[in-house]
């Protein structure tokens, strides 16, 4: 992407629209995805899925931890506290973390199996380690801006709860508690971290660097599920 360096800012209207632009590369239209959500995957394909997007699911509370150590503002870092928490939950068996080993589980896997990572794939594993680097080289800003996925993540997860309990008959609703919890955290389409980047991006420069960081993680994402795809169709 070329920057424009010295070019005027965007307006806040016009940056949000460059953001928001970046949703045809989001991975809810992924082929993957596509099947998932049209009820065309085996059990066993879904068990690879559970089992690689674990991972993703086990560095965030680190990506997130990396985004507070590089960062010198303090409201910035107690509201990003709160993305530990939720992930971690506040004791052991509680959190985000927690809610996806009950949807592995649902979809058949035991707990060992899915804790030891014994299947995740190369290409998923170099995609979120990728995610996590770039979260600890990268100014706290731009990490920040690689989670603005959010913006597109609320409504493919609601489209995804009612196709997974249309289209899997051994997937009850609750065992989707993950999604459903996580869909009320992002109502608003993550307008708390869109907030962030568009009071704190000021300069052209810190604007267009925030939507390249959006595009690197919309990548990061697509990446992963080429890589579960290919791992899926092994098995
Ligand atoms: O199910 C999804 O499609 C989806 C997408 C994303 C995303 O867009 O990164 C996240 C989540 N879920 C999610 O549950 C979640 O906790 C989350 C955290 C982050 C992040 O970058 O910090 N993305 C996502």
């Amino acid at each position: 992407m070329s920057l424009h360096l010295s070019a005027a800012p965007m307006s806040p209207p016009e940056f949000i629209a460059a953001l928001r632009g970046l949703s045809h590369r989001y991975w809810g239209t992924h082929p993957f995805h596509q099947r998932m959500h049209g009820g065309e995957l085996s059990e066993e394909e879904l068990k690879i899925w559970a089992a690689n997007r674990w991972y993703y699911q086990c560095v965030l509370p680190q990506k997130d931890a990396a985004i507070i150590s590089n960062c010198p503002v303090p409201e910035i870092r107690r509201e990003w506290l709160d993305r530990i928490v939720y992930h971690d939950g506040t004791k052991a068996g509680d959190g985000g973390i927690e809610r996806w080993l009950r949807l592995c589980t649902a979809v058949g896997l035991d707990r060992e199996e899915v804790l030891d990572q014994r299947h995740v794939a190369p290409g998923v594993r170099f995609a979120v380690d990728a995610y996590v680097t770039f979260a600890r080289t990268k100014p706290w800003l731009e990490a920040v801006a690689s989670g603005l996925t959010e913006m597109f993540a609320g409504h493919l997860m609601q489209r995804r709860v009612a196709d997974m309990l249309a289209n899997y008959s051994w997937i009850a609703r609750e065992d989707l508690a993950y999604f459903t919890n996580r869909i009320d955290k992002v109502s608003g389409e993550g307008k708390g971290t869109l907030d962030i980047v568009v009071r704190h991006a000021v300069t052209r420069e810190q604007q267009e660097k925030a939507i390249a960081a959006l595009s690197f993680k919309t990548d990061v994402l697509w990446s992963m599920l080429d890589a579960i795809e290919r791992a899926a169709a092994k098995e």
